[in-house]
């Protein structure tokens, strides 16, 4: 069976292409999500794309993908540094997850440094421009493998 992979992207993100280019680029989020349908393709996993503002549409989503996701890539925008509560959705589930930042975060304010989810992260990119959500998808078809397959009768 495919890789189900959720990807996550936060708030502010569906900005990226326009939003403070010296810092995020010109790729928007559109192009960025049709990257990784076309990666996914040729990987063979499924990947479900998703953008919110909220934090609370995001620990929905997250709750929504346990049982029907095998991995989740996340860029939780500003919540990074502020969410308990996504830190807690992406645990509750217990889905492994990568986070994923387009720019250096480690780079930029001494806040940004802080995560509250890189702890419990199977990987952490950041700094990689736009080209970190297809490393992100690549470590997903490689190393996320699919679990609670049924046994064969
Ligand atoms: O919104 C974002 C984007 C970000 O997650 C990134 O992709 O580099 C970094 C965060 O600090 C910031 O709040």
């Amino acid at each position: 069976m495919a890789q189900r992979i959720l990807l996550i992207n936060g708030p502010n993100l569906n900005l990226l292409g326009t939003r403070e280019p010296q810092i995020y680029g010109s790729t928007t989020l559109n192009d960025v999500v049709t990257q990784a349908q076309t990666q996914a393709a040729g990987l063979s996993i499924q990947i479900e794309a998703f953008q919110s503002n909220h934090e609370g549409a995001i620990v929905d989503k997250i709750q929504a993908a346990r049982g029907n996701k095998d991995g989740i890539i996340i860029n939780p925008g500003a919540f990074t540094h502020t969410s308990v509560a996504i830190r807690d959705a992406l645990l509750g589930v217990g889905i492994p997850f990568v986070e994923v930042h387009v720019s250096n975060v480690h780079a930029r304010e001494q806040w940004r440094r802080h995560s509250y989810l890189s702890d419990k992260a199977e990987a952490v990119i950041c700094g990689l421009g736009v080209f970190g959500y297809t490393a992100a998808i690549d470590f997903a078809a490689k190393h996320m493998k699919v679990k609670n397959v049924s046994p064969k009768l």
